[in-house]
């Protein structure tokens, strides 16, 4: 049956993105446990008033703009949102309903008990290569139900966006199904960084390609514990593994205190730069060569979703049918939270 708001009640506050709240809910009827997303809006469709917006939200991060949108605005993201009842894939995190409540979206859907990636990552020093495969073989399958089932894009792939839970299963979530949802958010203004595609920076238009070069972006930063613009040294990836080859340890001193570029540096270096890599120093050629197909900075030559499906890397994990590899490395990552040392406390992030 329907969800409705008062048979909801919240547990925990489990994170906030640029433009959305999630929380940990019980639904009091089933007593299933669930996520909850409320997604905070604005509508002002002109350019400048989207950068005062912006502009005071970077101000003001924290709370986010809740502006009630109009009533026809919010029925339309509803009704599109419906689509997410026909969303049935073992690599899309399940939906359960969505409604309007307090003037805001709420998406709610399965919750996923593992946490999102980019909240791993932050555990671990980084995402061995064979935890990476099953990772790329649940992304591609993502994204191929995606297109042949619904014909959309995701257009938002990033670590954050990819859910794992103690069943070893990885699910993608909040991708593009309310065409109306993402005119209504600020999804122009990304946040401190961009898994954008070049193509999409530059305002061309861009697709499936574009979902391709994230997911290069993504592994490559999964593979190195740290976003990989610019490019770390080779040194300093030497000095990762050599500090900890199985990566399970806190990032060596000074790993990752690198000059963050400001956002708009950034794209222009996404532009204009070469684009990142994997050394075959401590990567298989496969993976390596994976990862070139897909951040080539030209569409033409970058590598399709039916391409990457046949490459040797995504072979070498696709015929793996069980997740039970999976799940072992997710409750290794979740126990280093019970034994959390306090060096872990005061990493270069200043957070554990
Ligand atoms: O949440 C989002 N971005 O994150 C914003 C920051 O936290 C976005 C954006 C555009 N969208 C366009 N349509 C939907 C969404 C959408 N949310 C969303 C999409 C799919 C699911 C599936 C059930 C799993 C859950 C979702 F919450
Ligand atoms: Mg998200």
């Amino acid at each position: 049956g329907e969800l409705k708001h008062d048979d909801l009640v919240n547990i925990c506050e489990l994170g906030q993105g640029n433009g959305g709240i999630v929380w940990k809910i019980r639904h009091k009827l089933t007593d299933k446990i669930m996520a909850r997303k409320y997604c905070t809006f604005t509508n002002i469709d002109d350019h400048w008033c989207n950068w005062c917006q912006w502009f005071w939200n970077s101000l003001s991060p924290k709370k986010g703009i809740y502006l009630e949108i109009k009533p026809a605005v919010k029925n339309q993201i509803v009704r599109e949102l419906k689509v997410l009842d026909r969303c049935n894939s073992p690599y899309i995190v399940g939906f359960y309903g969505t409604f309007a409540a307090e003037g805001q979206i709420n998406i709610c859907m399965e919750y996923m008990d593992g946490g999102s990636l980019d909240l791993i990552l932050k555990k671990v020093m980084r995402i061995p290569e064979h935890i990476l495969g099953k990772i790329t073989v649940a992304v591609l399958r993502g994204l191929s139900y995606l297109r042949e089932h619904h014909r959309i894009m995701h257009r938002d792939i990033k670590p954050s966006n990819i859910l794992v839970n103690h069943q070893g299963e990885i699910k993608l979530c909040d991708f593009g199904v309310s065409a109306q949802l993402i005119d209504s958010t600020l999804q122009t203004f990304i946040g401190t960084r961009s898994y954008m595609s070049p193509e999409r920076l530059e305002g061309a238009h861009y697709g499936i390609m574009s979902d391709i070069w994230s997911l290069g972006l993504s592994l490559v930063e999964m593979a190195l514990g740290r976003y990989p613009i610019p490019p770390p040294s080779i040194e300093d990836i030497d000095r990762l593994f050599d500090v900890d080859p199985d990566g399970n340890q806190s990032r060596p001193e000074g790993y990752g205190c690198y000059k963050v570029l400001a956002i708009f540096e950034l794209m222009e270096w996404i532009v204009n730069e070469a684009p990142p890599s994997l050394p075959e120093k401590h990567f298989s050629p496969d993976f390596c060569d994976f990862i070139d197909r897909c951040l080539k900075k030209s569409t033409t030559e970058r590598a399709d979703l039916n391409t990457l499906l046949h490459h040797p890397f995504y072979k070498r994990y696709a015929t793996e049918s069980d997740n039970q590899d999976v799940s072992l490395w997710i409750e290794q990552v979740h126990q280093k939270d019970q034994s959390l040392t306090n060096d872990n406390d005061n990493n270069q992030y200043g957070r554990s």
